[in-house]
């Protein structure tokens, strides 16, 4: 039986203001003025009659060349990726230092092998579940160290373990591979909150997610969450069945932070003392960015999987909703705000989830482990044996996932105005000097002024058929100069 929650009934007027699409002047002011703080002059956003909202170039473009960089609204890595890499909670930089990556990898796959794997384990339906960014990804870990034993990441079937002096000596520092200085990476700053979940890169980064999301969401002594235990609960329901939870609870985390940033220097400029009454217009500016992004319910718009029968349709998307409904539950019983409470409805957090799988982006930045690889291959001969002599073991420990990148999803604000084409003049594209979870668009081919910039949202070298069905999944039917050509 469907769920009516009393949230969606007792704040109806609330939500559907939050709800309300935007006006064209408020889009058009919002992206203006997020165009002048990202490396995007040559762009502007604009209602586009048929696809609604699109990036046009007020630039020529060259092959190659930049046309966007977008800093992400919310994103996070995957869940079982945590395994693999250990990057910035903010800016998803890769942290510490090359020996810090292979050994906490190694350590960290021999606590998931010596505990039998609890991977395989009933969960809800995966593939029903993921967003597209995050399909085949396994999404069943916490990043906490002493919970990691319960799941491996994608490990090698063969591999010849290290003994466990190396793996450590490579953690804490003992063990320096050869030309491992050529490859620095930052040094690891803890969470201010003190939990051993979330790792940065710099001050600055700790203190800009500590500001914007964490600091609600932090499992640490210093949280302000409400309930440390529900939160675990929340986090561990998320990992158990998707992550994309833990992106829906950033943005409930930052619409609420904010919202209280903005109210308290609302009441001092005014002079006035704290109420505990909802602002209305407060929550509407905190929630702004959202209300850009969203269009519809995730059960509403997530595709329906292949194996799941057309008859089931119905039973499958009422699954998903009472899915969210458990989430938003914990998720509610660990941070809510009595101002904000509104936030805390399905409807609102199914337009959340539903933002993310229309929208996002895989999150992907390369690993320096990688380039340590190759490069010691590509030493001389003498001195790539002399290294080899040390590294070779390594490798072997490592097995063929040596080079696993950081892989995640994100809201990209400016990346999500982008229209498809099956003949796009941009795609997303990470440079060597791309080493953080920024998206990089770069031109594909001359884009002139005047000119929609479009990507492709699926392979487009797939036949026609494939296409169509593959853009389904996105709610429309490609009508660009190639569909029309080969359209049977
Ligand atoms: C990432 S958004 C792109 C921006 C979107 N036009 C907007 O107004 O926010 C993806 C959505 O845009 C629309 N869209 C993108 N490309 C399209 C195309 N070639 N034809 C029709 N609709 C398209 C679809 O509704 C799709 O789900």
């Amino acid at each position: 039986m469907e769920i009516i929650c009393p949230i969606d009934a007792k704040f109806a007027h609330q939500i559907s203001a939050l709800l309300k699409p935007p006006t064209s002047r408020q889009i058009q002011e919002y992206f203006d003025a997020l165009i002048t703080t990202r490396e995007c002059h040559g762009l502007k956003v604009k209602q586009n009659g048929e696809h609604g909202k699109g990036v046009y170039a007020e630039a020529e473009f060259k092959e190659g060349d930049l046309v966007l960089k977008d800093q992400m609204l919310a994103g996070g890595q995957h869940s079982a990726n945590k395994i693999d890499c250990l990057v910035c909670s903010f800016c998803f930089r890769f942290i510490g230092s090359v020996e810090l990556q292979i050994g906490r990898k190694l350590y960290l796959q021999d606590l998931g092998a010596s505990a039998n794997n609890g991977c395989d384990g009933q969960r809800f339906p995966k593939e029903s579940c993921q967003t597209d960014s995050s399909e085949g990804e396994d999404d069943s870990c916490v990043e906490d160290p002493r919970n990691l034993g319960e799941c491996a990441s994608s490990s090698s079937t063969y591999r010849t373990a290290l003994p466990k002096e190396v793996v450590e000596s490579l953690m804490n520092g003992e063990l320096v591979l050869p030309y491992s200085k050529q490859f620095p990476l930052p040094s690891v700053i803890s969470c201010p909150g003190g939990c051993r979940e979330a790792f940065y890169c710099s001050e600055l980064c700790a203190e800009a997610d500590w500001n914007l999301f964490h600091s609600l969401l932090c499992t640490g002594m210093r949280s302000k969450s409400l309930n440390k235990e529900a939160l675990l609960k929340f986090i561990q329901h998320a990992n158990e069945t998707n992550d994309i939870f833990l992106l829906a609870a950033k943005v409930v985390s930052f619409t609420v932070l904010k919202y209280r940033k903005l109210k308290a220097t609302n009441l001092e400029e005014q002079g006035k003392s704290t109420t505990d009454n909802c602002d209305l217009s407060i929550l509407l500016e905190a929630w702004k960015p959202v209300s850009m992004g969203y269009k519809r319910r995730w059960w509403e718009c997530i595709a329906l999987p292949d194996d799941v029968d057309c008859c089931d349709e119905a039973t499958f998307r009422l699954q998903i909703k009472d899915l969210a409904y458990t989430s938003l539950q914990l998720l509610k019983a660990a941070i809510c705000d009595k101002e904000c409470e509104l936030l805390f409805s399905p409807e609102i957090y199914g337009h959340i989830i539903g933002m993310f799988e229309l929208n996002n982006l895989d999150l992907v930045v390369a690993s320096p482990v990688e380039d340590y690889f190759l490069y010691i291959d590509d030493l001389p001969h003498s001195e790539k044996k002399e290294a080899e002599r040390i590294t070779r073991p390594v490798l072997d420990a490592l097995g063929e996932d040596y080079s696993v990148c950081c892989q995640g999803t994100a809201f990209f604000p400016l990346q999500s105005c982008m229209n498809h084409s099956c003949h796009p003049n941009a795609k997303a594209f990470k440079r060597d000097e791309d080493r953080d979870g920024q998206a990089t668009i770069i031109a594909l081919r001359p884009i002139s002024k005047g000119e929609e910039v479009t990507i492709s949202y699926i392979d487009e070298d797939l036949p026609y058929e494939e296409r169509q069905a593959a853009l389904a999944d996105y709610g429309f039917t490609c009508k660009c100069p190639k569909c029309l050509e080969e359209k049977p």
